[in-house]
């Protein structure tokens, strides 16, 4: 099974009286998912956490700088394909990152409204779970997909969610 990460910066633009509120996605480049809209993310490599998951791909992906200790786990994601755990996810928000987002031949990336993320354009599992995330929650989820690899060919089947679980929060 793949361990992976994904990490959603978040900031507020606008004025007092009108912000706007704003999530860093990215528009993958190559590889799983490619074309479609995500957050920054990847697959840990060996003897990595997904805490330093997270800070390196976001790193790589769009040269912005995360401490990881600001990182806010979020989410425990487990995407079944057809009937085997085929990737676990963790993910992260942070309000707290350096520099400006940049393409790379991964990503490229762009600030949207939290009111007008394109989910027409990503996972279809996204719909979901990424609402209540970029709300504020915490979510445990599983999403089943069939059809064989590979799992973005795959058909979305079903899904369950638990709410404002507890998270662990110290080293992941
Ligand atoms: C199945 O549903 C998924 N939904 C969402 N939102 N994100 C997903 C789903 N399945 C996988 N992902 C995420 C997990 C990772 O962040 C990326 C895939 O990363 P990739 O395979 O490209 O990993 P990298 O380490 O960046 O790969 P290379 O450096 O080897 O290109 O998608």
């Amino acid at each position: 099974m793949i361990e992976a990460t994904l990490c959603f910066p978040r900031r507020t633009r606008g004025t007092e009286s009108d912000p706007t509120e704003e999530v860093l996605l990215i528009e993958k480049r190559r590889g799983l998912g490619d074309g479609w809209y995500n957050g920054p993310g990847g697959k840990l490599e060996d003897g990595e956490t997904p805490r330093e998951c997270a800070v390196r791909e976001t790193r790589e992906e769009v040269g912005l700088e995360i401490d990881p200790e600001t990182l806010e786990k979020a989410g425990e994601l487990t995407f079944l394909l057809d009937g085997e755990r085929h990737t676990f996810c963790h993910v992260y928000r942070t309000r707290s990152f350096s520099g400006e987002p940049t393409t790379t031949e991964e990503a490229r990336p762009e600030w949207v409204p939290v009111d007008d993320v394109p989910y027409d354009q990503m996972w279809e599992d996204d719909q979901f779970w990424l609402p209540g995330v970029l709300e504020g929650e915490t979510v445990v989820g599983e999403f089943r997909f069939e059809g064989g690899q590979p799992l973005d060919e795959a058909e979305f089947v079903g899904h369950d969610l638990e709410w404002n679980e507890h998270l662990e929060t110290t080293d992941t």
